[in-house]
């Protein structure tokens, strides 16, 4: 996880924008006379360079690219260069979890031909499922790491996660522990995905993981706000990256005018909220 605490201490910003361009929401000037995967690919570009003095990472969610076929997947693989060498580390958001062989291939894929720092992995099926993650990120040696789904933010995730004794989050959070333990590392190289508008559970998680980054995401579309995220701070206010994405990619809409000048306003609010609300990482 170097990568990302570097860059976010670097920014003094503790927010990673989210790319999830859906095409019918995009601007219809991009829209028009253009295949779907350009005027995607052109918006998630701009989006970047207008965000990139506020954010400090980037998540990319795969499914947006992959339903748009192999162009989608080509302007995935170029957004991902292009978020480097603008000193923003990626966040592939694919939640992959397979058997240990299949692991290793979606690690190869993501992590070392796509060039992604960090992967978001599901842990259902085990330790074995997550761990080829962590292997090809420690040989690449770019920093990266994975983030495991731990306390998901969608609706219905309390009914699934919390439902057992011990709570499936609770055995996700300790897979983490045991995985991502690497000496001499500020924070370790597996984090956890705990979202922003489950408090409760982020509070038992964090108690679980003290030293862990968590990936937070649910700020702003899906109705988290600060006093969420002040639920997930480690001990020091810190050890929390906060991703945003509707919030941000579509703020034109409700504010008018330029897309590009609507996220970046939208991104620098967010970075200033989470400043003033201590939220450092
Ligand atoms: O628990 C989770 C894990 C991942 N996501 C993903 O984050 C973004 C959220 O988008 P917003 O527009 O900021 O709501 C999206 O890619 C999800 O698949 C999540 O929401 N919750």
């Amino acid at each position: 996880m170097r990568a990302l605490v570097e860059a976010a201490r670097r920014k003094g910003s503790a927010l990673v924008v989210g790319l999830d361009p859906v095409p019918d929401r995009l601007p219809p000037g991009l829209r028009a006379e253009r295949e779907k995967h350009e005027a995607v690919r052109e918006f998630c570009r701009s989006v970047l360079e207008a965000v990139v003095p506020y954010a400090a990472a980037v998540k990319i969610q795969l499914a947006h690219f992959e339903r748009l076929g192999p162009e989608g997947m080509r302007a995935y693989g170029e957004l991902v260069r292009e978020a480097a060498d603008m000193g923003l580390p990626v966040i592939a958001d694919a939640k992959r979890g397979d058997i240990a062989e299949t692991a290793a291939a979606y690690a190869e894929a993501h992590l070392r031909l796509y060039g992604a720092h960090c992967v978001t992995v599901n842990p259902y099926m085990g330790a074995d499922a997550v761990l080829p993650f962590l292997e090809e990120a420690r040989r690449l040696g770019r920093g990266g790491g994975v983030f495991v789904l731990v306390a998901t933010s969608n609706p219905s995730a309390g009914a699934f996660q919390e439902a057992s004794e011990p709570p499936a989050s609770e055995l996700a959070a300790r897979l983490v522990a045991d995985l991502g333990e690497v000496r001499g590392c500020d924070y370790p190289d597996a984090g956890a995905v705990v979202g922003v508008t489950r408090p409760e559970a982020g509070r038992r998680v964090r108690e679980l993981l003290p030293r862990a980054l968590f990936l937070a995401p649910g700020f702003g579309a899906q109705g988290g706000g600060i006093s969420g995220v002040r639920a997930l701070l480690g001990g020091s206010g810190g050890g929390v990256l906060i991703a945003s994405s509707r919030a941000i990619l579509y703020a034109f809409e409700e504010r008018g005018g330029d897309y590009r000048e609507a996220a970046a306003e939208a991104a620098r609010g967010m970075r200033d909220r989470l400043r003033t609300a201590g939220v450092k990482v």
